[in-house]
Order: structure tokens, then C-alpha cells, then sequence
């Protein structure tokens, strides 16, 4: 019996030669095209009615776009897993998928170091508000006309909202820096997850931290979670840090608050619109920016392409998969694909 095929969209970068090694179990297939309309079409031409799983990588939001309700409707019914390169799948709507009965994994747990490393950094250049010292030096005016003192992380109150595994990172190497740790989760954690941090309402985690750190997912429930009224509630001064989605703070309203001086600056990774960023933001020196590169690390994104691809291998000869989105948890039952 023929094997069961797998199909790329977009590029393998650090783990091609894995990538190849699952010919022992797949047929591998790759999508040529550029398009959203090319990849239609070619799901519709049955091109694909033997894929049973996609390897979507990071690159294939660019070529297909989203995986939207439009494009899962499209896909054959041969499709059952979606192998998502990435921590967050905003960019695929689970719901979707479930009805359909396509099963859906991302890259947790691979991407905590590096992006909880990021948060620090961003951290600690807000606290300091290094953007204006940090671009005079290069333009060889040393420290230049707008250097102004920061503040120190130790003893201030590090508030964390959504304290998954990118969170419960960034919780600890705040403990490192002599930071009391805040949280807030969709759910309390269990005492030795908590790591000593002290959980908290939503409301006292906005009253009560000087650094606020968005670790949480985006989804219906959690868009724009954070806007002109949660800025009102939170201390005067305090500092924003965001590696997990643009889309959690209404950005227009985080600009009013730092031009007002209720937050004393913010730390980005991520925006609203990527890859456009507020003007309000770009032109504010208290703001330090980056373009989402949370992830950027050789280590880490060879880890997530391989957890990847160990996904795509359990859909395949088990059924299952390794770490499926916590959405479809009991949901869809297993259905083995291989032959
Ligand atoms: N900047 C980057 O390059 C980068 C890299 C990786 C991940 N991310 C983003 O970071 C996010 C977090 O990643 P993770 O791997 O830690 O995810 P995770 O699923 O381990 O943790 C998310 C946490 O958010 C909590 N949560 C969800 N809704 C909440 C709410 N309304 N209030 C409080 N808590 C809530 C969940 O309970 C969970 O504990 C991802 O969704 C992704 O979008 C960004």
C-alpha cells in the first residue's frame, strides 16, 4: 500500500535532513506555489488528496495566508493534522479545523528560553529607557541630548499575565533580578509550577505591578485585553513588556498612556499590524523596539522545526499528536493514518 503523504508549505531551514528522513514513513510532497489562490486551486485540482498532514512552517502565512475558515473548507478530507511551526497559531482558526475534524499541533515549550530571554531584555532596556543612549553612541554623541536615568528591577513587583511556559520563564529569571513575581492565568497553577510567584486577580495585577509582561495566548477571548481602561487602573509609571501578541493591547491606547506619562515605557516584540508599527511608538524614544524576533536563535528554531517534524511522524504512524493545541483537548478522537 502506498504510504501516506505529507505535505510542506514554505521552507525548511535547520532540519532538512530530518525533513528527508521521513521518507521512511511519508510520501513528501511541497506546495511550489507562491499564492493563496495557486494553493486553492491546487487543493481543489486533488492535487493533494493524499496529504494527510501539513508541515505548515514560518514562512507560510506569506504564501497561503491565514488558514482561515475559507482555506480549511478547502483543504480535502485526506487532510487530518496541521503541524503549525510556531508557539502562537492565531494565524489558524482552530475552531475551524475541529469541525472539520483536522487535528492541530504547534511548538510550545521549544520557544520559552529564547522568547522569555527576549522579554528580559526588553525589560531591562525599558526600565532604563535605552533607546535614546543606545542610538546617540552609534551616531557618535555619546550618551546625546535626551539621556535620562531608568530604574532598577530589583524589589519591584513583576506581573505576569498568562503564566504558560514562555511566562513561567520570564518569572524566573525576574526572581534572578531580585523582582517579586505577580501572576495572572486563566487558571491557578499547581504550587510547584507557581515557583513561589503569588497568584493574583486580573484587576491586582494591573493595580499592583511595576513591570506588566504579556505572556498569554491571542484568541477571541484575550483580544485587546489590554486598553485605555486597564492602562487607567495600573500604577502610575509602570513598564510594558510584550513578546506574545500585538494584538492583546490596543496600541493606540498604549501610545496615549505613554504620552501621558502613565506608563513610563514599553518593551515590544510584537505589534497590532505587523509588520507596521504605530508612529506613535516608532517616534517615542521611551519605547524600545523590536521585530519580532523572539525566537531568533539557531538553537531554538532548529528545536521547533524538529519538534515539528517529530508531530508530523506521530500523526502519521500513531494517530496522534504531541503537542496539540490545548483548544481541541478530548475534542477530535484519534484516527490512525499510517498503512
Ligand atoms: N515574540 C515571539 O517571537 C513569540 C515566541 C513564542 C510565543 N509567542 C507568543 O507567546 C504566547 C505565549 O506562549 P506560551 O508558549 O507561553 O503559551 P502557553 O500556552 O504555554 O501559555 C499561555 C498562557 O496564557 C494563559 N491565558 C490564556 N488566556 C488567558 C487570560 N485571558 N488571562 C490570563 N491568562 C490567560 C493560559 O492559561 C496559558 O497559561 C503565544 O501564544 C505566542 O503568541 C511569541
Amino acid at each position: 500500500m502506498s504510504k501516506p503523504a505529507c505535505l510542506l508549505i514554505g521552507g525548511i531551514t535547520h532540519a532538512q535532513k530530518e525533513w528527508e528522513e521521513c521518507a521512511s514513513f511519508a510520501a513528501l510532497k511541497k506546495f511550489e506555489g507562491k499564492t493563496r489562490p495557486e494553493f486553492l486551486q491546487d487543493c481543489s485540482s486533488g492535487k493533494f488528496n493524499d496529504v494527510v498532514a501539513i508541515y505548515r512552517s514560518n514562512e507560510s502565512t506569506s504564501l497561503t495566508g491565514p488558514f482561515d475558515a475559507e482555506l480549511v473548507a478547502a483543504l480535502p478530507s485526506s487532510m487530518k493534522y496541521i503541524v503549525h511551526n510556531g508557539a502562537g497559531y492565531d494565524n489558524i482558526d482552530v475552531a475551524a479545523c475541529t469541525k472539520k475534524g483536522i487535528q492541530v499541533a504547534h511548538t510550545p515549550k521549544a520557544v520559552n528560553a529564547a522568547t522569555a530571554d527576549i522579554a528580559i531584555f526588553l525589560m531591562l532596556g525599558a526600565l532604563r529607557r535605552i533607546h535614546s543612549p543606545y542610538t546617540a553612541v552609534r551616531a557618535k554623541k555619546w550618551r546625546g541630548p535626551n539621556f535620562q536615568l531608568g530604574y532598577d528591577p530589583q524589589a519591584k513587583v513583576l506581573g505576569i499575565l498568562g503564566m504558560g511556559g514562555i511566562g513561567r520563564e520570564v518569572a524566573k529569571r525576574g526572581v534572578a533580578f531580585g523582582m517579586e513575581i505577580h501572576y495572572h492565568n486563566r487558571t491557578r497553577l499547581a504550587p510547584e509550577l507557581e515557583g513561589g510567584a503569588k497568584y493574583v486577580s486580573f484587576e491586582e495585577l494591573l493595580s499592583g505591578s511595576d513591570v506588566l509582561s504579556l505572556n498569554l495566548s491571542l484568541n477571541n477571548k484575550t483580544k485587546g485585553i489590554i486598553g485605555a481602561k486597564e492602562f487607567e487602573s495600573m500604577k502610575d509609571g509602570i513598564v510594558i513588556v510584550n513578546t506574545a501578541r500585538g494584538k492583546l493591547i490596543d496600541e493606540a491606547a498604549l501610545v496615549k498612556s505613554l504620552e501621558s506619562g502613565k506608563v513610563f515605557s514599553a518593551g515590544l516584540d510584537v505589534y497590532e499590524e505587523e509588520p507596521e508599527i504605530h508612529p506613535g511608538l516608532i517616534d517615542n524614544p521611551n519605547v524600545v523596539l523590536l521585530p519580532h524576533i523572539g525566537t531568533g536563535t539557531f538553537e531554538t528554531q532548529k528545536n521547533m522545526e524538529l519538534l515539528v517534524l517529530e508531530n508530523m511522524k506521530s500523526a502519521v504512524e500513531k494517530g496522534t499528536l504531541i503537542t496539540q493545541v490545548p483548544e481541541q483537548s478530548g475534542k477530535i478522537p484519534s484516527c490512525t493514518t499510517s498503512t
